[in-house]
C-alpha cells in the first residue's frame, strides 16, 4: 500500500470481526482482533466499525477495543457513533417500541417456536437461527414483519437468520460514504458479511476512489462474495488478511 496515511479501513462486526454464534448476545470479537485493530489505526487515515448493532454492545462483546486509538464506531447502521468514550445519536423513533410489543402476538399468531427477539433500542430485531426451521420461519415472518415495519414508520433489514425492523433514512453505504468525506480519504477497503454490507461496498466502487470491497465468507451469503474484489474464510481469513496489511504497511 504506497499512502496508508489518506486510507480508511472499515469493518462490519458481526461475521466479520467476530464470529457467528447462535445466541447474539454471547457473540465476541476475534481475540486477534483489538491488537490488529491497533496497529492498522495508527497508520491509516482510520479504522472505522460499522454495524447494525448499537455501539454500546459492540464495546460489550469486544472489550480491548477501548484500547484501539482513534477508533469509529458507527453503529445502527450510523444512526450512532461513539468517538473518544462519547456515544452521538439522534431520539430513538417511537415506532420501535409500538413494533416490538406487537411482536409476541405476531409470532404466536404464526405458531413460530425458538424466534427469539433481539431489543436493540432504537431497533428490533427477529431471529430465526435457534428456530427447530431457521429457513422456514425466516420466510413466514417476511411478509408479517414487512407489514409490521410499514404500520409504525419503520423498514425491514434482512441479515443471517435475523430480520430487523429499525427506522430509514440511513444505511451502511451513506455511512460510509459521510465518514469518507469526512476524513477526506484517499483509499478506502471495506470488509463484511451480509446484505446490510452491499451498501458499504456499493459506497466504495462510488466514492471513486481506489478501493477494495472484501467478503468474509459463509455459505449462508453469497451475494456479497459475487461482488466483492476478494473473498476470504470467515473472521479467521479476515484477521490473516489484516494481519498482511499491518506487515505491509509497517513496511
Ligand atoms: O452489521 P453487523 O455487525 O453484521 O450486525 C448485523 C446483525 O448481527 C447480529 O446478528 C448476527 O450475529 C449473531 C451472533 O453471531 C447471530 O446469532 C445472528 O444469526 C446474526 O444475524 C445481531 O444480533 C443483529 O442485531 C445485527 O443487526
Amino acid at each position: 500500500m504506497n499512502d496508508p496515511s489518506g486510507a480508511v479501513i472499515g469493518l462490519d462486526f458481526d461475521g466479520t470481526l467476530s464470529p457467528i454464534v447462535p445466541d447474539p448476545a454471547a457473540a465476541r470479537i476475534h481475540p486477534a482482533a483489538p491488537d490488529i485493530l491497533a496497529q492498522l489505526s495508527a497508520r491509516m487515515s482510520a479504522v472505522v466499525i460499522l454495524t447494525g448493532r448499537p455501539p454500546a454492545t459492540v464495546l460489550e462483546l469486544g472489550p480491548g477495543l477501548t484500547d484501539v486509538p482513534g477508533l469509529v464506531i458507527l453503529g445502527h447502521y450510523g444512526f450512532e457513533r461513539w468517538e473518544n468514550g462519547r456515544i452521538s445519536a439522534p431520539p430513538p423513533p417511537a415506532g420501535v417500541p409500538r413494533a416490538e410489543a406487537e411482536l409476541p402476538m405476531l409470532l404466536d399468531a404464526l405458531g413460530l417456536t425458538g424466534v427469539a427477539v433481539e431489543d436493540k433500542g432504537r431497533a428490533v430485531a427477529v431471529h430465526t437461527r435457534r428456530s427447530p426451521d431457521p429457513d422456514g420461519a425466516f420466510e413466514a415472518l417476511r411478509r408479517p414483519l414487512a407489514a409490521l415495519a410499514e404500520r409504525n414508520g419503520l423498514v425491514v433489514e434482512p441479515g443471517r437468520y435475523v430480520l430487523e425492523l429499525r427506522p430509514p433514512g440511513m444505511d451502511k453505504g451513506q455511512a460510509l460514504s459521510l465518514f469518507l468525506a469526512e476524513r477526506a480519504a484517499r483509499s478506502v477497503m471495506f470488509v463484511g458479511d451480509d446484505l446490510g454490507d452491499l451498501a458499504a461496498f456499493d459506497a466504495v466502487r462510488a466514492s471513486g476512489l481506489p478501493g477494495v470491497t472484501v467478503c468474509s465468507g459463509s455459505a449462508e451469503v453469497t451475494e456479497l462474495a459475487e461482488r466483492a474484489d476478494i473473498v476470504v474464510d470467515g473472521p479467521d481469513g479476515v484477521m490473516a488478511l489484516l494481519k498482511e496489511l499491518t506487515a505491509e504497511v509497517r513496511g
